[in-house]
C-alpha cells in the first residue's frame, strides 16, 4: 500500500485536534482550468506545477498550506478526476485520495472554470463533484473564475447578468450566487485584493453555516473508523468499498433528479399545450357565437326591411286607388260649361 495513504490515514487524528483557525479548501473542476494556478495564488507561492499544456499536469491529488492573516490554510489540489467518462479504479482511488487529505472535511469547495468557457465538460464536473462529495457540498461551493483581466475592467456580477448560459447560471444559483474571479498571473497587491475578495467570500460562508466544514457519511467513517482495531489496509479497503457505494448512490441519485426534472418539463409542456388548445377552442367557440349573434341580427334586420317594403308596395297603391278616386269624383261634380 502506498505510504501516503498509510500517512493520510493516519493524518486524520490530527484532523480531529486541528487548529480553529485552519481553512481546508479543495480545488475541483476541469482540467487545464487553472486549479494549480488558482491554489497558488491563494498560498502566493509555486506549490502546484502550473503551465500551459496540452495534456493534463496535475497526476494525484495533493496537499499545501500557507497563511491568510490569523489563518492557516490547507489547499488540496485534484488532478483530471472530473472529466473521467467512467468509474474505473483510477477514479475511485484519487477520490479516496482527497478525502483522507480533507479530513475531517473541507470548508470551502472551489469549483474552478475559465471565464467565458463554461462548456459540458465543465458540466460534467461539476456533477462529478455531486457524485464524489454528495449534492449537499454545493452548500459548501464557491465558483471561481480563471482569466479575470478577459473582464477588462468590468465587473464579474454584471459579467453574469448578461450571461445566457443556462448552465452557468444554475450552478451558480446551485452555489447560492457565491462567484469570485482570479487573474492568476496578477502578482503583488493585485494579486493581494483578489485573495483578500476570496477570504470575505469564504468568512461570509463560513458565518452562514456557523463555522462548520463539510462533512458526509464517509468523512465520518473516516473519523470513526480511528478508534477500530482492525489495521489500516482492512481500515482503506472497507473505505473504499463504502467510497464506490457512495458514489453509485449519489449516481442513481443524481440520473433520478435529472429524469424527475425532465419528467416536470414534460408535464409543464403538456399542460401549456393543453392550455393552448383550450384557449383556442374557447375563443372559436366565442367568434361562432358572436358571428350567430351577427347572423341573427343581419336576418332580423333584413325581414324588418322585407316588411316593411311589403307593407309600403301594400299602402302606396291601395292610397294612390283612393286618391284617383277622389279626383275623379270631382271631376264628375263640376258642371261643364
Ligand atoms: N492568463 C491567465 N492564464 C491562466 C490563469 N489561470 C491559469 N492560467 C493558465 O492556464 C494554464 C493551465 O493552468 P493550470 O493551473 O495548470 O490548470 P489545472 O486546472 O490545474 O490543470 P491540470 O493540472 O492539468 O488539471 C496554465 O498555463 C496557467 O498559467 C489566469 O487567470 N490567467
Amino acid at each position: 500500500m502506498d505510504q501516503n495513504e498509510h500517512n493520510h490515514w493516519g493524518s486524520h487524528a490530527k484532523g480531529q485536534c486541528t487548529s480553529r483557525s485552519e481553512l481546508r479548501i479543495i480545488l475541483v473542476g476541469k482540467t487545464g482550468a487553472g486549479k494549480s494556478a488558482a491554489g497558488n495564488s491563494i498560498l502566493r507561492k509555486q506549490a502546484f506545477e502550473s503551465k500551459l499544456s496540452s495534456r493534463t499536469l496535475t497526476k494525484t491529488c495533493s496537499k499545501s498550506q500557507g497563511s491568510w492573516e490569523d489563518r492557516e490554510i490547507v489547499i488540496i489540489d485534484t488532478p483530471d478526476m472530473f472529466s473521467w467518462k467512467d468509474h474505473c479504479e483510477a477514479l475511485y482511488t484519487e477520490a479516496q485520495r482527497c478525502y483522507l487529505l480533507s479530513v475531517p472535511g473541507p470548508h470551502v469547495l472551489l469549483l474552478v472554470t475559465q471565464l467565458g468557457r463554461y462548456t459540458s465538460q465543465d458540466q460534467e464536473a461539476a456533477q462529478r463533484v455531486k457524485e464524489i462529495f454528495g449534492e449537499d457540498a454545493m452548500g459548501h461551493t464557491i465558483v471561481l473564475f480563471t482569466h479575470k483581466e478577459d473582464l477588462s475592467g468590468g465587473s464579474l456580477i454584471d459579467y453574469m447578468r448578461n450571461s445566457d448560459n443556462k448552465a452557468l447560471s444554475k450552478l451558480v444559483a446551485a452555489c447560492g450566487g457565491r462567484i469570485c474571479a482570479f487573474n492568476n498571473r496578477a502578482e503583488g497587491r493585485n494579486q493581494d485584493d483578489q485573495v483578500k475578495e476570496l477570504m470575505d467570500l469564504i468568512e461570509d460562508l463560513l458565518m452562514e453555516k456557523n463555522g462548520d466544514h463539510y462533512t458526509n457519511g464517509l468523512y465520518s467513517l473516516i473519523l470513526r473508523s480511528k478508534c477500530g482495531s482492525v489495521g489500516s489496509d482492512q481500515k482503506l479497503k472497507e473505505f473504499k468499498e463504502s467510497l464506490i457505494k457512495y458514489m453509485e448512490t449519489q449516481r442513481s441519485y443524481i440520473a433520478l433528479a435529472e429524469a424527475n426534472s425532465l419528467k416536470r418539463a414534460l408535464i409543464k409542456t403538456q399542460l401549456c399545450v393543453l392550455f393552448c388548445i383550450q384557449l383556442c377552442l374557447r375563443l372559436l367557440i366565442l367568434s361562432l357565437c358572436i358571428l350567430h349573434s351577427m347572423c341573427t341580427l343581419f336576418c332580423c334586420l333584413l325581414f324588418s326591411m322585407c316588411n316593411l317594403l311589403c307593407s309600403l308596395l301594400f299602402i302606396i297603391p291601395k292610397k294612390l286607388m283612393i286618391f284617383s278616386r277622389t279626383v275623379i269624383r270631382l271631376e264628375r261634380r263640376t258642371p261643364r260649361l
